[in-house]
Order: C-alpha cells, then sequence, then structure tokens
C-alpha cells in the first residue's frame, strides 16, 4: 500500500463560545494521511483520510433512517446508543446515533476529541433545529426527506471530515471566477443555476440580500438563521459547486447592520457548521471575532474581504498594503475591492498585485476596482474574480461583468487568442452523437473566442497529430477513445520529437495509465523544470511516418516557441467524480474491488481511480494488470471459480464493508456489450447479502446506446448494487477535459442538460 506522510492538522469547529469566552481546545485526534505521489493534474483534489474521529449523529423525532445513510455514505455500520457518555474506543469504525432529545442531556460533556457530533435536521418537520443542540453541535446537517439528496450529504459529510477539498485545486487554477448571486430567494434561482454558473467555480450567496418574509408582506431587517439555513441547502442540494457564504454590511454595499458584530460571528460560525466551503468575514469586524472564525474553520477557508467607497483609496498608498497584511493574519485568500476615479488606477492596482504576488504568494488575491472605470482591472484579476450573469436580478457590486464579457474583453485585449481545438476520433466513432455542437454551446456562453472541429485519425492510416497540433493557433484536443500513449509517440514525428527528442510531457495521470485523452497546450513557466518542453523543434525532424507535421502553411505551423503540450488523461477523474458523487471517499478507503475488462489499457483509468481512493485490494478478470499499479494496489487475478469464491465469502456477515476485509464492495467493468451476459453473472455473484444494508456499487464502463443485449446494471440494482454507467463517467470526464483544454468550469449538470440524454 501507499506509503503515508504527514497532512497538515485539519482543525474542526468546537463549539462556539460567548464573545468573551477562552480560547478554544484544539482537542482533535486524527490519523491524517496523504497520497504517495501526487498526479501533475493541477484541478484535482485527491480524496484524503482526514479526521477519523467517531461521527455521531443526532436525529430527530423518526428520522433514525438518517443515522443508516451517513453510515452508508461513509462506508460504515452504524447502531444507536443513547447518550454520547455510552460511546467509547469500541465504536471506532462505527457511525452513532443518539436522538437529539436524549443528546442534550451530555452532548456539552463529549469527548471532543474523540467523537465528531453532527446534528441532522430536517426541515420538512416544521420547525428550526433545537436551538441548544445547533449551538453545541460540531457540525449540523440539513435536509429534506423528499426528495432527499444523497450527493449533498455525500459532499457535506467529505467536506467536514477532510476527505475532499477543492481550495487547492481552485488556488493552483489559473484563473477562477464566482458567481455572485443576489437572489431575495434561492428558489428563484434554482430552475436556472445550471446556465447561471457555467463558467464559475464558486457561487456567493448574499446572505444579506436574502428576503425572509414575515408573513404579513413584510420582510426582516435580517433573515433568521433557520431560514438562511434552508436556503443554503437548497442551494447546495443543486450546486456542486464550492459555496461563498457573505453577510456584507451596509457600509460595504449590503444590507447586514454594522451595531451588532456579534451577529455576523452568529451567522458565520454557524455557515462553518453547515459545512460551507467559504466563509466571507469582513476586516472591519473586531479582531476577536475574525481571530474565533479563523481557528474555528475546520475545513471551510476564509475569505477576507475589505471594500472601500469613498473614492479616495489608493492602492499605490501604504494604507493599502497595510490592509491586507492585516487581512491575510486570519484568511485563507483575501479580496479587497474599492471605487476609483480614474482609469490609471486601474495600473496601480495592478502594481500593487504584482507586489503582493511576489512579497506573499501564500494566500492569494482578488482584488479588483468597482464602476465602469474598474472594470478593466475585473479583466485582469485572476483569482475568484466576482462575476454576474444577465439571468441574474441585480448586479451585486457597480462595474460587475458577467464571464462571457469578461472573456470577450480579453479576447478583444489579445489577452484570449483565438484557439483550434480539436476532438480527435476514430472511424469507430462515426455513429457515436456529434460532439462538435455541445463544445460550440459551450464556448458561445463563455464568449469564448475558441473554434472546434471533430477530426478523425488512425494510428497508421489518415490524420496527422503533427498538422494538428503544430499549429500556431493549436489549443488543445481531446481523444475519443483514448489512445495508448506508446502508439502516439510511435506515430508522430512531431510528438516524439518535443523536449529535443525525448517526447512529450506527460502528466503522472497519463504516465501510470498509458492511455491518453487530453492534449493540454500550456505556456512554459519560468518555474518549469529543466526538463520542460522545448515544444517547437529547432529544426523539423525527417519523417519516419504519415505524420506530416509540415504540411501546414508557413504562417500556420509551429507552435510559438515557450509553449508545452502535456499529454493527460482525464476519464479517470471522471471515474473517480462518479464513485464519489452519493459517497464519500471513505466508503472505498480499504475495501476491495473487482476490476473487468479485456486488455490492460481498459482497465488502467479505473485502476487509478481506485488507486487515489485508496481501495485495499483489486481482483481482477480479464487482463494483466500492468506491473506500475503493482506499488499502490494489492492486486489479486481470479484465476478459477474457487478464487471468486473465495473473494465472494468472505466476511459474508457483511459488517466489514469498507474495512478493507470485507468481500467486495465495488464492481468496475470495461468489458463491451458482448459481455454483458458475464458481466451481469459476476455482478449477480458478489451481490449484497448477509445482514449488511448498505448498498454495493457497480460501475459499468461500457458504451450501451447501441446493445440490444441485457443491460447489467438492471441485474447490479437487483442485487442491491447502486449502479453507474458510461454516461455519467464521460459527463464527468467532459467537465475535467473543459478545465484542462479551456480553463473553464462547466457545471456536470450542464454537460448532462446540454448533450440530451444520450450524451455522446
Ligand atoms: O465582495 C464582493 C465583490 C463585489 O463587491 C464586486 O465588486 O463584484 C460583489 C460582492 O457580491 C462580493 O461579495
Amino acid at each position: 500500500m501507499a506509503a503515508v506522510q504527514q497532512m497538515e492538522p485539519v482543525p474542526t469547529p468546537v463549539r462556539p463560545q460567548s464573545m468573551n469566552g477562552g480560547a478554544y481546545t484544539k482537542d482533535i485526534d486524527m490519523d491524517a494521511t496523504s497520497p504517495p505521489l501526487r498526479p501533475s493534474l493541477p484541478l484535482c483534489s485527491e480524496p484524503q483520510r482526514g479526521d477519523t474521529r467517531i461521527v455521531v449523529i443526532m436525529y430527530g423525532h423518526g428520522q433514525e433512517k438518517i443515522v443508516g445513510v451517513f453510515a452508508e455514505v461513509l462506508g460504515k455500520p452504524s447502531r444507536m446508543k443513547s447518550r454520547f457518555e455510552d460511546v467509547g474506543q469500541e465504536d471506532r469504525d462505527w457511525v452513532i446515533g443518539v436522538s437529539a432529545e436524549s443528546a442534550k442531556a451530555d452532548i456539552a460533556t463529549r469527548k471532543r476529541g474523540m467523537v465528531v457530533a453532527i446534528n441532522a435536521h430536517c426541515t420538512g418537520l416544521g420547525m428550526p433545529p433545537d436551538a441548544y443542540l445547533s449551538a453545541q453541535c460540531d457540525y449540523e446537517f440539513l435536509y429534506t426527506e423528499t426528495p432527499f439528496f444523497r450527493r449533498d450529504l455525500a459532499r457535506f459529510t467529505s467536506h467536514i471530515l477532510g476527505q475532499l477539498s477543492q481550495h487547492q485545486a481552485l488556488v493552483a487554477k489559473p484563473r477562477t471566477f464566482i458567481i455572485s448571486t443576489t437572489f431575495p430567494d434561492v428558489h428563484a434561482a434554482l430552475p436556472n443555476i445550471d446556465i447561471l454558473t457555467v463558467g464559475a467555480d464558486a457561487i456567493e450567496i448574499r446572505v444579506d440580500l436574502l428576503k425572509e418574509p414575515r408573513g404579513d408582506g413584510t420582510y426582516s431587517e435580517v433573515p433568521s438563521l433557520s431560514y438562511v439555513g434552508e436556503q443554503v441547502m437548497l442551494l447546495r442540494q443543486r450546486t456542486e459547486l464550492p459555496i461563498i457564504f457573505t453577510t456584507r454590511c451596509t457600509k460595504e454595499n449590503g444590507r447586514f447592520p454594522m451595531d451588532n458584530p456579534g451577529l455576523y460571528y452568529d451567522y458565520l460560525y454557524r455557515a462553518i457548521q453547515w459545512g460551507v466551503e467559504y466563509i466571507d468575514v469582513e476586516l472591519w469586524l473586531p479582531e476577536e471575532i475574525r481571530r474565533k472564525l479563523y481557528e474555528q474553520r475546520g475545513n471551510s477557508r476564509i475569505l477576507s474581504a475589505f471594500h472601500d467607497f469613498s473614492g479616495t483609496f489608493k492602492w499605490t498608498s501604504e494604507r493599502a498594503e497595510s490592509i491586507f497584511l492585516e487581512s491575510r493574519r486570519y484568511a485563507d485568500c483575501v479580496k479587497m475591492i474599492a471605487i476609483i476615479n480614474d482609469h490609471n488606477e486601474n495600473f496601480e492596482l495592478e502594481y500593487f498585485r504584482s507586489k503582493i504576488k511576489a512579497k506573499f504568494s501564500d494566500v492569494p488575491l482578488s482584488a479588483v476596482n468597482m464602476g465602469e472605470t474598474g472594470q478593466w482591472s475585473r479583466t485582469l484579476n485572476k483569482f475568484f474574480t466576482p462575476i454576474t450573469h444577465p439571468l441574474l436580478p441585480i448586479i451585486a457590486a457597480p462595474g460587475q461583468m458577467s464571464a462571457a464579457e469578461i472573456n470577450q474583453a480579453l479576447a478583444m485585449l489579445g489577452q484570449l487568442p483565438r484557439k483550434s481545438m480539436y476532438g480527435i476520433t476514430s472511424p469507430s466513432m462515426r455513429s457515436a452523437t456529434p460532439q462538435a455542437p455541445f463544445y460550440e454551446k459551450c464556448f458561445n456562453e463563455l464568449g469564448l473566442p475558441h473554434q472546434f472541429a471533430v477530426v478523425e485519425w488512425q494510428p497508421k492510416g489518415y490524420g496527422s497529430i503533427g498538422a494538428w497540433c503544430n499549429q500556431k493557433n493549436f489549443g488543445g484536443a481531446y481523444f475519443n477513445p483514448a489512445v495508448s500513449f506508446k502508439s502516439l509517440v510511435a506515430t508522430s514525428d512531431f510528438l516524439s520529437s518535443l523536449n529535443n527528442g525525448a517526447g512529450p510531457t506527460l502528466s503522472e495521470a497519463a504516465r501510470l495509465i498509458g492511455m491518453v485523452d487530453t492534449i493540454v497546450v500550456r505556456p512554459n513557466s519560468s518555474s518549469a523544470p529543466a526538463s520542460a518542453p522545448a515544444s517547437n523543434p529547432s529544426s523539423p525532424p525527417r519523417h519516419r511516418n504519415e505524420d506530416s507535421f509540415s504540411a501546414l502553411s508557413p504562417a500556420q505551423s509551429g507552435l510559438p516557441p515557450n509553449t508545452s503540450l502535456i499529454l493527460d488523461n482525464a476519464s479517470w477523474k471522471g471515474i473517480l467524480s462518479t464513485l464519489t458523487r452519493d459517497l464519500a471517499p471513505s466508503a472505498y478507503f480499504g475495501c476491495a474491488a473487482v476490476v473487468l475488462a479485456s486488455s490492460a489499457e481498459d482497465a488502467a483509468s479505473a485502476l487509478f481511480a481506485l488507486k487515489a481512493l485508496k481501495v485495499g485490494k483489486v481482483y481482477t478478470v480479464g487482463f494483466k494488470t500492468p506491473p506500475a499499479f503493482g506499488k499502490d494496489l494489492l492486486i489479486e487475478p481470479f484465476t478459477s471459480l474457487e478464487s471468486i469464491q473465495r473473494a465472494r465469502t468472505i466476511g459474508a456477515g457483511g459488517t466489514d464493508v469498507g474495512t478493507g476485509t470485507g468481500s467486495p464492495f465495488l464492481v468496475v467493468s470495461a468489458l463491451g456489450p458482448e459481455k454483458s451476459t458475464l458481466v451481469g453473472m459476476l455482478v449477480r455473484l458478489f451481490g449484497s447479502r448477509g445482514s449488511t444494508n448498505a448498498r454495493k456499487v457497480f460501475l459499468d464502463l461500457a458504451d450501451r446506446s447501441a446493445s440490444r443485449k441485457g443491460d447489467p446494471a438492471l441485474v447490479a440494482e437487483q442485487s442491491g448494487f447502486a449502479a453507474y454507467g458510461a454516461a455519467d463517467v464521460t459527463a464527468f470526464t467532459t467537465v475535467e477535459t473543459l478545465r484542462l483544454l479551456v480553463g473553464q468550469n462547466v457545471p456536470y449538470s450542464f454537460v448532462r442538460l446540454a448533450s440530451g440524454r444520450t450524451l455522446f
């Protein structure tokens, strides 16, 4: 198994104390690990073991089943206890349920180093959560029973326990946008949420703009915590984007009153308990409040906010830098926003930005100017640029632009040149749904100037990788289906000539998987390693094969100097996202899995995803596992019916699901439709049996659209599996491909919506 290394400790919120209260106790007991090698894809967050304390769920009257659902999502069995006092070391691998009523007796004296207390409250019960439990618990999960959103619970638990985090990936991304929603009621946003969030990397809920009806036609001055909680719940149920929770004060263009700073603490701390990813903390708040929120932020991240509407703020002043320094003390990211009077002040901001970046690269800065005069700075800001959308009722601040407007402005200024991107397919894909209209729709929605074409390529046949890639305006490509790295390089003079003949740069994922599905174009940074590619060969090598990369006219040919091509693999990320949509990563940690494929190439992306999920053992059928995987995965090929039988009966009681010793919890099949009967048979063999009611997972990677044979997913569902198919993986892979190719985030639900039911 993977070597372990110490992870930065992840504190979790502690009981809120009175604003005069003493310092909180850091009583966290975690055995934290991280994977041995970070794949070089910057946009993914690797699952972590995170907080391993015993999870105790407090449930409301008649709601005991939520305890079992939490357990399933975490991959653990559950049992009930009467009080916190009864929870002990023997409960280590269990999820414990305690009724809300009896939890009140001793929640305050629980062993905080041993248990993490989650108040699960069903909003459909018609009353707010118990105020005492809300204040005392570590976290609070608000949910609706019908419909119930399992993916919301999976996301909540993965976040609060530190198993998945998006922050690092967002900071590493070259450009990120946040959409500032301004709805008085989140319900109004829901019908359009997919389209509203295209291009956004995070979504801001302006809590101060929410309007809670009082019932007499008027609205409360400040929306109540229970109203805000439901609004946050609604939003999180419908979007996969990280949420930014903002209580903007009246002096900074918001509606939250400023006479009681404690009010901000109450709302912002509660947002941490609700598992909101980012908390906007205004700099004017007393230091004591900012410090406490920072210390109690758990896995949430603090975005410090400063706005100056006076019109006298100077980016060149000493005050500007001291504001940044003060903000940074209790923040993970800093936002500074000012009204300016003169266009030159945009240049001053750019100077400030570069100075701060050079001196303090650890805390990212989002800094823009307001008003029309300041719009230029909105096109230059790279981290968390606030954006609006035409479907929003009002803009959140003067001068705000949409993602499409910013991209169009960048294109006009020559900062976002028009690129040619390709979908490289094989003749076998001719009958598949055309993909070009989908990409064009995305580019259009995002205001991107790029063009997209689907081209056909066959190793040793027609089509030329060199001719597509070695163009001045080449913007990247995806392969569908993925191609083996070896055959790609063997048939392309151009690719093999890169890096002075060493061949193209590979991401860690593509290297291990051996299959490439994306070619990414990246500018060479000055920090690039010495081996970074010189993508533009100084003199064209002689052609060994058909890859006539000089076929273009001189004006078109030649990647610009200082440009690298990186061969990558997005499919494993699509598989990982599919598997963790309804389950937290811990459901897979240490478990046994079965992978069926007719070649190692077909299985490799799934194996890489299973490695990232730290599964305990992989049984294989139909292929020989590449040695590279042997280092991190325990592999056992099924060689006979006996070996299958043995794996099947291990831990037949079923209580060890997720503990690494049970019978397989996950079955992934990459076998084609012609092998449906075999897949169905194996799935049935490994179906849920015994006392466990935990649903196992079946993932079918085969495209079954043209097949009339039986669907193994149906067999799987009948045998106690939750089944996922190629359409889910393709949509998540497309999300990743778009991030890699154009650096923009397009939500999974938009991909599914825009590409219709068949999905390519
Ligand atoms: O802080 C900011 C930035 C902002 O004020 C803007 O200028 O775009 C918009 C606000 O919603 C957000 O909280």
